[in-house]
């Protein structure tokens, strides 16, 4: 895989050394969905580079293209033209099954409420990322060390069934920065939890973006957490503006 290094700032590489590179770059994105008559622009002319340590709010109406953002930023969706590099790897020129062990390795995902499995405590939430993505002598996070970071290291053998949401959404948080991703994708953190904890929960990926140096892209309705984020940008029909 190669790097490619464009924009002029620092970040950690894989094997520590710090080099210039942007956490996340898209270029020119477009990305059209649907078939034949029914088709919709769900990136139009799309550009964005979020910096190592960086915080970036996406808000915007429903069906404006946050999902589809996230989804290409994410290797998830190939746009239709455009480059997209994250760390400075470009996901366009990756195979699938590369795509896929690409995004283990450096992009965390965060969902709505969490995503975990039910059987497992969260330690073991944690520790299966370091299983399915250890190879090539990778290395992960200690998972008990993560928790503690997250205020959770007293609950590490609770399943999610036994952890409140907000707590659900702290142990989500933390495995996605098991793999000490370049960049982290949130869709919605804060659906789901009352006021306090919505606070909560955003200044603790805020601290995390500046303390991991990841670059952070948060989708949010939330109009209330802006302000622990460095800057807002806003998806309306497939175009991206700064707020
Ligand atoms: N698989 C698909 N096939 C066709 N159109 C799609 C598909 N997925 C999404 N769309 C359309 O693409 C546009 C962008 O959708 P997207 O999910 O990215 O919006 P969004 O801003 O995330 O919406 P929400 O806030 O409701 O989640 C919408 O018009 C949507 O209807």
């Amino acid at each position: 895989m190669s790097a490619r290094r464009d924009s002029a700032v620092t970040t950690a590489t894989d094997t520590g050394t710090r080099i210039d590179t942007a956490a996340l770059e898209i270029v020119d994105a477009n990305l059209r969905l649907g078939d034949g008559e029914q088709t919709v622009t769900a990136l139009d002319a799309v550009s964005l580079t979020v910096r190592p340590g960086e915080m970036v709010a996406v808000v915007g109406p429903s069906g404006s293209g946050k999902s589809s953002l996230l989804a290409v930023a994410g290797a998830l969706t190939t746009p239709d033209s455009g480059s997209v590099r994250v760390g400075g790897h470009d996901l366009l020129s990756m195979k699938k099954a590369e795509a896929a062990r690409f995004r283990l390795e450096h992009i965390g995902f965060v969902f709505q409420s969490g995503n975990l499995i039910p059987s497992l405590t969260a330690a073991d939430q944690l520790r299966l990322t370091s299983h399915l993505g250890n190879t090539k002598g990778r290395k992960f996070r200690d998972p008990i060390a993560l928790l503690e970071q997250v205020g959770l290291g007293h609950k590490a053998d609770r399943r999610p069934d036994q952890l409140s949401g907000g707590e659900r959404q702290r142990v989500g948080i933390a495995r996605a920065l098991m793999s000490t991703p370049s960049l982290l994708l949130v869709d919605e953190p804060t659906a789901a939890l009352d006021r306090a904890r919505s606070h909560e929960i955003v200044q603790l990926l805020a601290r995390e973006t500046r303390e991991s140096l990841v670059g952070t892209v948060m989708v949010t309705h939330d109009y209330d957490v802006l302000d622990y984020c460095d800057r807002v940008v806003e998806m309306t029909d497939g175009r991206l503006t700064p707020r």
